[in-house]
């Protein structure tokens, strides 16, 4: 028995939380913590490969990830055991705080998904889809990084090919759009978009446009406008994050220690 392996008298399941993308999510409690425990449906996800990258995932530990505490893979349907965000994703979140989030508030979302960001790059793990969406937000109103590298066991192609529908092409940058050539500094794109739609309080970006035009307006050059509450200093760090050239954006751990997230100022 894997020492990640969750012993199933040990878990206690709740009220449905959502259905997400592999099955539904349940609220629970294991060993006196809350919990999410995420069901996983074998059609909608190859198993054995799974089995493997969860215990990868579960050596990505830092406080501005969302915690994968354990899985149980040796029944099905297997189900994995996440640490419980008790406000939900930062969509939602952002859009029920319309007109009352403070600027420290909402600098404060940006730096905790900037240092939860900087630690999968430094641990060469790519999201694949980092977007408000893919973001919670803890009792403490602490947001982080949720479902990073999931993608890769989506067996709906509908979300893995940039042509289509359910495709993220939002928050995707042209490579990736173009080529499927994923990086950290994809990453940084998205996280552009994310900063975005911090400051815009969970608009959708490029809100009444279609995917066809988004993609024909950023080959133009054209970018995201600056968010109404978003301070020059912000607007500019997206403006770098959105280069064409993946070279030319910054890093993660570049954009921790830039001027406009040093909260100290
Ligand atoms: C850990 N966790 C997960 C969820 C929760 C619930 C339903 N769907 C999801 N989602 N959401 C999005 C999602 C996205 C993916 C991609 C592959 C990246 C496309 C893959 C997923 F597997 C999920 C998933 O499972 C989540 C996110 O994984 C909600 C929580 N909390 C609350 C609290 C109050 N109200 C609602 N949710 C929570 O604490």
């Amino acid at each position: 028995k894997d020492q990640w392996e969750v012993d199933p008298e040990e878990l206690i399941l709740g009220q449905e939380l959502g259905s997400g993308q592999f099955g539904l999510v349940l609220e629970g409690r294991w060993r006196d913590k809350k919990v999410a425990v995420k069901t996983i449906r074998e059609e909608c996800m190859s198993d054995e490969e799974f089995k493997e990258e969860a215990r990868v995932m579960m050596r990505l530990s830092h406080c501005k990830l969302v915690q994968l505490y354990a899985v149980r893979t040796q029944c099905s349907p297997m189900c994995l055991v996440f640490e419980f965000m008790d406000n939900g994703c930062l969509s939602d979140y952002l859009r029920a705080r319309k007109g009352r989030l403070s600027q420290e508030a909402m600098l404060g979302m940006c730096l905790d998904v900037s240092e939860g960001m900087a630690y999968l790059e430094s641990s060469n793990f790519i999201h694949r889809d980092l977007a408000a969406r893919n973001c919670l937000v803890s009792k403490k109103n602490e947001v982080k990084i949720s479902d990073f590298g999931m993608t890769r066991f989506v067996l709906d192609d509908q979300y893995t090919s940039s042509q289509c529908s359910k495709f993220p092409i939002r928050w995707s940058a042209p490579e990736v759009i173009k080529y499927c050539k994923f990086s950290s500094k994809s990453d940084v794109w998205s996280f552009g978009v994310l900063m975005w739609e911090v400051y815009n309080e969970g608009r959708i970006p490029y809100e009444n446009r279609s995917n066809v035009d988004v993609v024909e307006s950023l080959s133009k050059g054209l970018r995201l406008l600056k968010p109404r509450l978003a301070p020059d200093a912000i607007h500019k760090l997206m403006t770098w994050c959105w280069k064409e050239k993946p070279e030319d954006r910054p890093s993660f751990v570049v954009l921790l220690h830039e001027r406009a997230f040093l909260s100290d100022l």
